[in-house]
This record gives C-alpha cells, sequence and structure tokens, in this order.
C-alpha cells in the first residue's frame, strides 16, 4: 500500500454511481449531498418504481430503472444491493464501470467474488449499519490490495458523513462485523421492545416506556463510550447490594440471556458466511 499519492487532499469523486437505491444507499446519498455534492453528480440504478419515486423526492435524484451509459462517468460506484442479487447486477453493469473504484456493502459477498464479476481489483467492501442515516453509523471497511491509499480516502470521504469508521484487515472478520455492528441495531430495537413491553405492563404508558427505554439505552451507551471503565464496572456500579437491579440481572442469568445474545451473534455471522457461499462465485 503506497502513501506517495499526490499531497492534496483527497477530492469527492466527480461522479458516484448506487446500484441499488433502498436503505443503505439512501443513508450514503443523503451524506454525500450533504457534504455539498449536487444530486446530478449522482446516478443510482434502481428498479422498484416506489424506490426512484423515494429518490427523486427526498433528494431530487432520478434514478434509472436499468444499468445505462450514464455509468460511464462515475469513477466511484456503490453497490447496495441484496446479496442474492450482486451477480446479475454485476454482470449487467459490468461493461459500464471499467475504470472505476468499487464499494460494496452487501452482507456476506466476498471481494473476490465481486472483482471476478467486475473483471478489477479496485474493490472495497464496507459493512454499515442504519444509525449512518442520521450520521451515528459503525462501519467497518476492507480494501483488496490493489486499491491504493488514495482510494482508501476517497472511500472514508464517502463514508465520513455516516458516522465512524474502522479498518480491517481479515476479510473473513466481516462476517463478524456484519454480526455484530451491521445486524446490531436490531439487537438494541429488540431490547427497546421488550423493556417498552415490561413498562407498559407495570403500568406505564407506550408513550412514558418508550421514551424511558429509548432514553436510558442513549445514556448508557453514551456513558460506556465516554467512560475509561468496562461495562462490567458500569453494570456493578448500577446494582446496589440486595437491590432491584440484582433482581433483574439474576433473572436475566438465569435465564441465559447473556448466553443467548452471543449465540445469536454467531448465528448472524454463519449467515454471513452461507450468504457468501450460496450468492458468491
Ligand atoms: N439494511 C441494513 O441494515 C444493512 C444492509 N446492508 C447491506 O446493504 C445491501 C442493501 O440493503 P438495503 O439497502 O437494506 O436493501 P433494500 O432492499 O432497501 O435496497 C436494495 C435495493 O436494490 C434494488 N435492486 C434489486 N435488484 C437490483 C438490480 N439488479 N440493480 C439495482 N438495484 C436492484 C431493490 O429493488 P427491489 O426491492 O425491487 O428488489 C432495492 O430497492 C444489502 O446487501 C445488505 O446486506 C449492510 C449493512 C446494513
Ligand atoms: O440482515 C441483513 O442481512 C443485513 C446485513 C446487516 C444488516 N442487515
Amino acid at each position: 500500500m503506497s502513501d506517495t499519492a499526490a499531497p492534496a487532499p483527497p477530492t469527492p469523486a466527480s461522479t458516484v454511481a448506487f446500484i441499488g437505491g433502498g436503505n443503505m444507499a439512501s443513508a450514503l446519498i443523503g451524506g454525500l449531498l450533504a457534504q455539498g455534492m449536487a444530486p446530478a453528480q449522482i446516478e443510482v440504478v434502481e428498479p422498484s418504481e416506489a424506490a426512484r419515486s423515494g429518490l427523486l423526492a427526498q433528494f431530487g435524484i432520478t434514478a434509472q430503472a436499468l444499468p445505462g451509459p450514464e455509468l460511464r462517468a462515475a469513477d466511484l460506484v456503490v453497490w447496495a444491493v441484496k446479496p442474492q442479487v450482486f451477480r446479475e447486477a454485476a454482470l449487467q453493469a459490468r461493461p459500464l464501470t471499467n475504470g472505476a473504484l468499487h464499494l460494496s456493502v452487501a452482507a456476506g459477498i466476498r471481494s473476490s467474488s465481486i472483482a471476478q464479476w467486475l473483471g478489477t481489483e479496485r474493490v472495497v467492501r464496507a459493512m454499515p449499519n442504519t444509525p449512518a442515516l442520521i450520521g451515528r453509523g459503525m462501519s467497518a471497511l476492507f480494501a483488496r490490495k490493489a486499491v491504493d491509499a488514495l482510494e482508501r480516502k476517497r472511500v472514508e470521504q464517502l463514508m465520513a458523513p455516516t458516522g465512524e469508521t474502522l479498518w480491517i484487515h481479515e476479510e473473513p472478520l466481516l462476517d463478524a462485523v456484519t454480526a455484530l455492528s451491521g445486524s446490531g441495531p436490531a439487537y438494541v430495537f429488540y431490547f427497546l421492545e421488550a423493556m417498552t413491553r415490561a413498562g407498559t405492563s407495570m403500568g406505564l404508558s407506550e408513550t412514558q416506556a418508550h421514551r424511558l427505554a429509548v432514553g436510558t439505552f442513549a445514556g448508557a451507551a453514551e456513558l460506556a463510550r465516554q467512560s475509561d471503565d468496562a461495562p462490567d464496572v458500569l453494570r456493578q456500579r448500577v446494582t446496589s447490594k440486595g437491590g432491584t437491579t440484582h433482581a433483574a440481572i439474576e433473572s436475566m442469568e438465569h435465564a441465559g440471556v447473556g448466553d443467548a445474545l452471543v449465540h445469536a451473534i454467531e448465528a448472524a455471522q454463519q449467515r454471513a458466511r452461507e450468504l457468501g457461499d450460496e450468492f458468491g462465485t
């Protein structure tokens, strides 16, 4: 990997193309527009008419139903399609994306498959999560060897408005990232649902329970982020001897909640591997 590129800071892509214009593409597009990119510099291929209308209404972007010659202008192509359709979409767009740097957010699909389908080694994979929509995402990035330092910067720049990024150097770990932080918001929402349900069953209104649960999650997560202490230490500070928290933690330990969560995340990792096997080359 060389750092000998031009001293000037990296410039934004002249045109960025998105293949797939759903949830993840929208999060990234919102960030690019916030960075000052013009809607005319963003091409989107999106077969769903409803999604195309949404992109026009939300961002002023006219998406195309099929890949066309407009893609040739893109020097960065973002692949935001489901793993199941990636291969087909790649083979369709390949003749139009020669020379571009490629960034995939698809779960499981390995960069070797992508490189083979697109006929280029200039492939980066990202695993973002949905808080990217509000600039609070957590993404991991992995680049194939042929991707140079300037191209890595380009990807970092694209991802920057979505939140934090972290490079990893062993691609298989992206499946762990997918299981932990890619799917992770769903685990948090699952806990929020259960906490809200508990609140209403104890007599609080839905609104009160939701507000208390969300405020607690947000505050505790921020405390964990800012604190030098590990989560178990922070937890012990909440847990008075013979008190209420102790009763709750004992109950969760007895029910195997922590172990169940670990197994669940391992199941997600396994599914990411399977997606790579089933839908990769
Ligand atoms: N959602 C999440 O939390 C995360 C998702 N990801 C990854 O991001 C990728 C996209 O997920 P997400 O945005 O949630 O999915 P969405 O379903 O919201 O978006 C994918 C879009 O791609 C469209 N599409 C289907 N076939 C093609 C094609 N051949 N060419 C162009 N577009 C096509 C779909 O249309 P239609 O609906 O008509 O099929 C759909 O609108 C996935 O690979 C997923 O693994 C990664 C991290 C987190
Ligand atoms: O559920 C999925 O497969 C995608 C990948 C990570 C989050 N959503």
